[in-house]
């Protein structure tokens, strides 16, 4: 098989986008899925996207499921600004507004929740718990051998995450940190997300390098790791709910002494589209748009507009 055509809606939550197809109907091995993602994801292509998202069957105890495959391809965890969008595409699919969802390797609870503004789709998703167990993470030594003089918390939300709290986020510190796990060093040879977080005020503000994708405007698990690493190391109560900024918007979080967090968000709609992808190749052609979601991209960009 060599072309193959395909359905989807380009979404994102807080800036993180991706194409997002209904994968119910459609058997394809999990290679040919990664083939699929590293074209339609790929920034340079007609599409582009931090990874690519499919809304999958349930089971006896999940409405339906999500997978998420990064742009390189490789398959991840969890995606929690993703599982918005997810969510919302099941919803709208099946009739509900609320469900738990089978994820990779865990399940989440979603529900439909008041806009967070006016015009701006919102989802609350309450995953967990998080494990703080290096195992868990991926660490095969001690966080002391990376090659940082920082402080890190390493949470499996289930996906890893190296969490660290700066007066000031310097990218290029957080890039070379990143780049150094995705080369999967001896010490998290299965790479890992990695955030720099800065306090502001009773608020968060997350900078990610994503495994998989790098430098992205949000990630949401990283979000809700951030969250809980701020809640273990005293930075803000447990239990109480807190803005979390980042370059593509915000998200509101809350981590329990039980190490479940919520983080509610937007799950923006952008276009609906089909697109020819030449699996071999890896390449997608320039898609076909059948409707553009102008009022939900203007009701987010204004919502961020306003947050000044
Ligand atoms: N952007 C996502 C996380 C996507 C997966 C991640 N890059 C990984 O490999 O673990 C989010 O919003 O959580």
């Amino acid at each position: 098989m060599r072309g193959m055509r395909f359905a989807f809606t380009k979404c994102h939550g807080s800036g993180n986008d991706f194409p997002l197809i209904d994968a119910r109907g459609i058997t394809l091995d999990d290679s040919d899925w990664a083939r699929v993602a590293r074209a339609l994801a790929d920034r340079d292509g007609p599409v582009g996207g931090d990874g690519l998202l499919l809304l999958v069957g349930g089971d006896g105890g999940h409405a339906f499921g999500m997978r998420m495959f990064n742009s390189d391809g490789s398959e991840a965890e969890t995606c929690l600004n993703g599982l918005r969008c997810v969510a919302r595409a099941g919803f709208e699919a099946l009739g509900l507004k609320t469900a738990r969802v089978k994820l990779k390797t865990s399940s989440a609870d979603v529900a439909r929740e008041a806009e967070l503004a006016p015009g701006v789709v919102t989802i609350r998703t309450i995953v967990g718990p998080a494990s703080l167990e290096p195992m868990d993470v991926g660490l095969i030594g001690p966080l002391s051998e990376l090659p940082s003089t920082r402080s890190f918390t390493a949470v499996a939300m289930p996906n890893p995450h190296l969490v660290t709290f700066v007066d000031t986020i310097d990218e290029a510190e957080l890039v070379a940190l990143g780049e150094y796990c995705e080369a999967g060093p001896a010490l998290i040879p299965g790479r890992a997300n990695v955030s720099f977080v800065e306090l502001r005020g009773a608020d968060l503000f997350v900078r990610t390098f994503e495994r998989g994708v790098g430098l992205t405007d949000s990630c949401g698990s990283a979000m809700a790791a951030s969250v809980l690493a701020a809640g273990l190391t005293g930075s803000v109560p447990i239990g109480a709910q807190v803005r979390v900024f980042n370059k593509g918007g915000l998200v509101r979080g809350r981590a329990d002494a039980d190490r479940m967090v919520t983080i509610s968000g937007n799950a923006t709609f952008l276009y609906d589209a089909s697109v020819e992808i030449d699996l071999p190749d890896e390449r997608a052609q320039p898609p076909e748009i059948h409707a553009r979601h102008e009022d939900e991209a203007g009701a987010w960009n204004a919502a961020v507009a306003a947050l000044g």
